[in-house]
Parts: structure tokens; sequence; C-alpha cells
């Protein structure tokens, strides 16, 4: 296992296209962009490491000799590559392909099984007519033959059904595996996209209400950055509420994709597992499909040779059916069949049957083709309706109970109410849709069976008592067309799962269709797993087959390029951590320009407080320095390299963050916790962590003056020999930090100690100054 590449090489990384260029920034035009680090090599490296790259400061000179892992790639003319499919033929074949005893078993019991089923109705029409003394065989030897294949007919069915549910459960374990991985590893504006900005009323209500409060008395401007203007308790209602936002937004969304894994993934995995039953599924297919087999195999398995003529040319009425309703390959196999239905009008002496099974064959050839055509184009916008409601549901329940603290401070219930009884309606109005859909579907083939039914009665009824036929022919030739009938309802039925299978697969195909993935981190993801896959059997679900070796390969050429880790944490240990003429635009907002060329060099082991007005980029910065995302121009370095020519699963070990109360996440105790013990237990994990750089967002702000109090000590002794960032509304809070950065307007404007710049009088002096007639 172990030896197998991983899944994400099968959810195919856009193929690489790194180029040696002349101008470091030209070509990084998106944030959005895939993971293309302008990596230049210093010319004294390039006589010694052929591979080994640096990111020097803009002004190095550039190398730009061809390295040959790069021109593999290039010189094909690779470009990158929409995603694939999340969930495709290719990536189930491959996946069944690591079954294939247990499939050629549930193979061969399916077959043993539908062989039973199907000579059933034989030995009920001997055995008829050995009663009536039609036939001179003793009574036991029929019923003995009877009994074998009632044993052996169960025991086929416990085998076939216990291979092939034990194969797709594998596969379907898999997939969701996989799906889960590929989510996780999607770059952070995947998350950003899907946010939804439409929040439960009673949150906006709230919002509103915290805001109105806030503005009474103050200047009607209606910016968020007049807060620090405002009295403490208001700046932070207002604060809150707006994170309070984020989090519900962000909870909204994770409801949707918790369904897409859940429920979605769910009815892919019935299409097998709930139609593996005796009527349904494969066993259906099978039964209805055995009678189309060649006519010479009938004639070799059945002793009566009149029977499975009859019986044959009947088959191939209800095989034909379920070849059009499932609309697959329809042509060849209808007339393949129709081939041998004219053979055996020819050769039967039941010529009347053969002719009422060709007439019907027709009739019902068209009535079902353009039956299926209707249902499909019917159905599929209502199953995925029905998936979407679930999805809300979920997502309505979800938020209503994570954020119960809110909803009753709000008096939100009737709110909460009122969206889930208008999810459930919607969700009621396309079940009975789909339901009435799909009883209509079962009624028309229920019709259509019946009147076979009623003229084969009729037909035989007349020809038995002629004296054309056999009491016991007709008795069997009842008993297969009821085997088929069966067979044919439960194909409907199959049908109609099926139909809302393929609709989940469109929904997850179509979530994850403008995906991109975050490449810096699934190399990093990918490496690491491959490691401890030795010790925790988990990661063995998220590895596929040899058929993606060459994604591995390209994935891996192109990964190639990153440095060593090793030399991160010396890097990040002893120098210095620098934002380089940083321009950045969120990729879901690419006309507005954040960081407009910012500059800021955190020294190694020093604290650097970073203040401004509200929406001036500060939480920009650390998700740049967090690489949550990449700069649109510019860099960010330690130790004079590039941090794009590491993985981000590297720079996750060398960076920790310390955010508000909010964000962390403390387990499933945590509800019990204190915003303060919260807080602290956030710290703990950071000192655990012991990474060289820390960043404290605003991370003693939701606190009382105790908490603070206590939380800001363990910060003092966190802070200690790091390079640290500090981001804090309250400028009190940051006063002893060895440099201040004032950010306004995507740039550093001001920078220096507290004292330096108060004496400059400018932005940050006014600043302190509004608070503290603030908190006067
Ligand atoms: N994910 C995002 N996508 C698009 N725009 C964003 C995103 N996050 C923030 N912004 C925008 O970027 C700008 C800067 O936001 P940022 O959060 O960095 O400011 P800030 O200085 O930290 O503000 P505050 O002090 O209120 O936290 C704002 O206009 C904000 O609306």
């Amino acid at each position: 296992m172990a030896t197998l590449p991983l899944t994400l090489s099968l959810f195919t990384l856009p193929k690489p296209r790194l180029s040696l260029s002349s101008s470091p920034s030209s070509s990084m035009s998106s944030s959005s962009a895939s993971f293309r680090p302008q990596l230049r090599r210093r010319s004294k490296d390039s006589a010694t490491v052929s591979f080994a790259y640096t990111a020097g400061p803009p002004t190095d000179p550039i190398v730009t000799e061809n390295d040959p892992k790069v021109d593999v790639s290039s010189s094909r003319g690779e470009s990158v590559e929409s995603p694939r499919n999340a969930i495709s033929w290719g990536l189930l074949s491959s996946l069944l392909s690591q079954h294939k005893l247990r499939i050629a078993v549930s193979i061969f019991t399916l077959v043993g099984c539908t062989t039973c089923t199907l000579s059933m109705p034989l030995y009920s029409g001997k055995f008829f007519e050995v009663l009536i003394g039609k036939t001179p065989e003793p009574l036991w030897n029929v019923l003995s033959k009877v009994a074998v294949l009632y044993a052996l007919e169960p025991i086929f069915t416990v085998i076939f059904v216990i291979n092939l549910n034990t194969v797709w459960e594998k596969v379907m374990s898999n997939v969701r595996a996989q799906i889960f991985q590929r989510v996780l590893i999607q770059k952070v504006e995947f998350f950003d996209r899907y946010k939804k900005y439409g929040l439960c009323c009673c949150l906006k209500w709230a919002a509103l209400r915290a805001f109105a409060l806030a503005l009474n008395g103050a200047p009607a401007s209606g910016r968020r950055d007049w807060f620090p203007g405002i009295s403490r308790d208001f700046q932070f209602s207002g604060s809150r509420i707006l994170q309070l936002q984020q989090v519900s937004s962000a909870q909204y969304w994770v409801g949707e994709l918790t369904a897409l894994i859940t429920s979605d993934l769910g009815s892919l995995k019935d299409i097998v597992s709930e139609n593996i039953s005796r009527d349904r599924g494969f066993r259906a297919l099978s039964e209805a499909s055995y009678s189309s087999l060649s006519k010479r195999g009938w004639n070799n398995m059945h002793p009566v040779h009149s029977i499975p003529r009859t019986c044959t040319t009947s088959g191939v009425t209800y095989a034909y059916g379920v070849c059009f309703s499932c609309s697959c390959s329809v042509n060849l196999v209808a007339l393949n069949q129709l081939k041998i239905i004219l053979q055996l009008s020819r050769d039967s002496s039941l010529g009347s049957f053969s002719s009422f099974a060709i007439g019907s064959y027709f009739l019902a050839a068209a009535e079902c083709y353009e039956f299926s055509a209707i249902y499909k184009r019917s159905t599929v916008p209502i199953f995925k309706a029905h998936g979407m409601a679930q999805a809300l549901i979920a997502d309505c329940v979800n938020e209503t109970f994570s954020a119960i603290r809110t909803v009753r401070s709000f008096g939100g219930e009737k709110c909460q109410m009122s969206m889930f009884g208008n999810q459930v309606l919607a969700y009621q109005t396309s079940g009975i849709k789909l339901g009435t859909f799909k009883s209509i579907n079962e009624s028309l083939t229920r019709v259509a069976v019946y009147i076979s039914l009623l003229a084969l009665f009729c037909l035989g009824g007349n020809k038995v008592k002629a004296g054309e036929l056999s009491a016991g022919i007709v008795v069997s030739f009842i008993g297969y067309t009821f085997t088929l009938t069966f067979a044919v309802q439960g194909l409907v039925n199959t049908f109609g799962d099926l139909r809302g299978a393929f609709a989940a697969a469109e929904r997850i195909n179509s979530v994850l269709a403008g995906a991109e993935i975050d490449e810096a981190l699934a190399y990093g993801l990918e490496r690491d797993i491959k490691r401890q896959e030795v010790h925790d059997k988990n990661f063995g679900l998220f590895f596929v087959s040899d058929s993606d070796r060459n994604n591995q390969s390209l994935n891996m050429h192109y990964m190639s390029s990153l440095k060593s880790t090793s030399s991160l944490g010396t890097l990040a240990w002893s120098g210095d951590l620098c934002l380089e003429d940083v321009h950045f635009s969120y990729p879901l907002r690419p006309d507005v320009e954040i960081l407009n060329g910012l500059n800021l060099m955190l020294k190694f082991g020093t604290v650097t407080a970073l203040v401004g007005p509200s929406g001036a980029g500060k939480s920009t910065i650390v998700q740049l320095l967090a690489r949550f995302y990449e700069p649109t121009k510019g860099y960010v370095t330690v130790g004079g390299q590039d941090v794009r020519t590491f993985d981000k699963s590297e720079w996750a070990r060398v960076v920790s963050i310390v955010n508000q109360g909010y964000d962390t996440l403390v387990g499933e105790r945590g509800g019990l916790l204190s915003g303060g013990q919260r807080q602290r237990v956030a710290i703990a994990r950071a000192l655990l962590k012991n990474a060289p750089i820390l960043i404290l967002d605003e991370a003693t702000s939701a606190l009382d003056a105790v908490s603070e109090r206590l939380v800001q000590e363990a910060l003092n002794h966190l802070m200690k020999g790091r390079t640290t960032l500090v981001i804090a509304h309250r400028l009190s809070t940051v006063q002893n930090a060895d440099q201040i950065a004032l950010c306004s307007d995507g740039k550093i404007t001001e920078l220096g100690t507290h004292l330096e710049l108060l004496s400059r009088k400018g932005q940050y002096a006014s600043l302190v100054a509004t608070q503290r007639l603030a908190f006067e």
C-alpha cells in the first residue's frame, strides 16, 4: 500500500509550469494562480548544485539557463489543466480494480443464483405435468431437483451479496476519504467563494441593532473605521457581531460540505447497497437479461425445446425494455435481440407467440425509449433540488444549534423556526414531486407488463384448449413471466436510484468543478501521509491504484523544485521575516488592491505591533504570513528566502497563530471553558508547538480585564526569543513593542517605537489620542 500514489494525484493537480523568469514579479499575476514561485538560481550556486533554487531579493542576478526539470514540462507545452471531475468513471474503475477477486466471485455467484431462479419455473411446469400424468417421470425425481435449486439459490445469493457489498463499501470509503481530502487541500479562496453571505435573519437583525446602538450619537458615516473613535464597549459589540457573522456564514457553508460528504455520497453508496437484494439491481438485470442469451445456450439448458424458445422470446421482450429504460447501448443491444427473435420466430412452432413478442417489442420499445428520455429530462432537476433541500436543512440545523447561545440571546427562535419550516417545506415539495414521478414510472411499467400478461394468458389459454400447447409449458411460461416482471420492476426502481446517484455525483462535481488545489499544501501533505501511513492505517484510504502514476510523477517533478525542509527551521529561528513590496488583492475581489507595495521587516526575536484603522489590511498581512494566500506581487521572505520555496505544511510548523476565543477549537469539552480559559489553551498550544514565528491577532480583545492580564502574562512568556507580530485595536496593549507599524491604505505609513511615533504627531498619535478620549 505504501507504494501506491496518493489520491491527490488522482485529483489532477494542475501540471507544473515553472519558469525561470528574468522578472521576478512579472508573471506572478494573481495569488489565485497555482503556486508558481519565480524560483531563481544564484549564479554562484549554479556550477555546483544544479537544482538548488533560491529566491533572492529582487535585485539579485537571475540565472536564465535552462533547468532540465523545468524544461521537461514546459517543452511539452503543457498547460494548467482544468481539474477533472471529483467523481468519475475512471476513479470508480480504478478503485474497483483493487477488488478483482471479490468481483469475480460476485459475478460467478450472480450467474449461479440467477440460473437457479430462472430454472425454477421450468421445474414448476415439469412438476405440474408429472402431477397430471402427462410426463411419466417419478415425482421424487422432479422434487429432488427443485430441492437442490432451493438450496443452492440462497447460498449463491448470500455469497454474492456479501462480496459485492464489501467491495462497494470499500470503494465508497475510498471515495469519501478522497472527496474529503480534495476539499481539505483547496485553496482558501474556495472556502471564501462558497461562503454564503445570506445569514440567518436574527443575526442580521442583531448586527443591525448593535450597529444602530453603536452609531447612536456618533457621526453617521456608516464606516467601520470610526469604531476606534467610539466607546470600547460599542467597538467590541460591533467587531464581535462581525466576527459572529463570519463564523456563522462559515458554518452555513460547512453544512453544505457536510451534506456533500454524507448524504450525496450516501446516495452513491446506496446505488449498490440498496439494490443488492433479490429483486433489484444487478440481480434483476441479470434475470431480465439472462433470457436474451444465445438461443444455443438456452436450448442446451432446457430439455423441453419449445419452452426455451417461448421463454426466450418473452424474455427478450422484457429485456429490451430494461435496455431502453437504461438508455445505454440501446441500438446495438436492441438490434442483436431483434435478430434472435426473428430467428426464433422462423424456427418456432409457436409462431404466434413470437409474432406477438415482435409486435409488442416495437410498441413497447418506442414507448420506453420516449418515456425514459422524458423521465431523465424531468427527474434530474428534481433529484438535484431534493439533494439541495436536504443540504439546506442540514445547514439550518447546524447553524442553529452551533450558535444556540446567540439565537437565545437575540430571541431568534422564531426566526430559526420559520427558516427551518421553509426548508422543510421545500424538501417536502421536492420529495412529493420525486415520489410522484417514481410512482408514475412504476405504474406505467406495471400497465405494460399486465397488458402483456393478459395477452399471453389469452393466447396461451386458447392454444392449450386447442391442444396445440401442453399445460406444463404454459405454467412454466407464466412463471417466467412473473420472474421477469419482478426483475423489470426492480430495475425500474434501480433506475430511479441511479438518477439520484447521478444527480448527487453531478452536485459533488459541480461544487468542486472550479476549485483549485493548493499544490504547495498538497505536496507537503502527501509526503507527510506517506511517512505516517506505515503507522496509521487510516491513511490507506487516501491511496489509489497505480493508474495515476503519471500525474504523480509530474507533480513530484514540479514540487521537487521546493527547497529542502531542514533549511526552513534554521532560517526561521535566526532570520528576519520580511514583506517586500507586497501587493495583494483577494482572489474574489481582484479589482480591489488591499495591500499596495507594503514593506515591513520583523526582526528575529523582536515584537512588532501592527496597528491601524479598521479595514486597513492588518488581518490580510496575517493571512499572507500564514500563507493562506500568496502575494499578487512582491515577496514574503524569511532569512532572505522567498517563503514560496517551502511547502505549506513545513511553513505551518514554523508559524504559530493565536486568534480570538471565537476561532479556537478546543475539542468536545471546549464549550465548558470560558473565553479566557480557551485563550490560554490556544496559547498553551502555541507554546507546545514551539514555532519561531508567532502571530497574535487580537489575541486579548475579547477578554475581560482579569483574563486579559492572565493571558498577557502567558503571551509575554510565549513571545520570548521569537519573531512576533501583534495586532491589537487597543493601543495600550502594544506600547511596549520593539516597533510599532501603522498600516494605512495598504502600506506601512509610520514605523517606530511608541514614543517615536507619538513625537511624530502623525496618524498613530491621533489614534492614541482618540482612544484615550474614548476611555475618559
Ligand atoms: N476573504 C476576503 N475576501 C475579500 N475581501 C476581504 C476578505 N477578507 C478581508 N477582505 C477585505 O480586505 C480589506 C482589509 O481587511 P482586513 O481584515 O485585512 O482589515 P483589518 O485592518 O484587519 O481590519 P480590522 O481591524 O477591522 O480587523 C477589507 O476591505 C475587507 O473587506
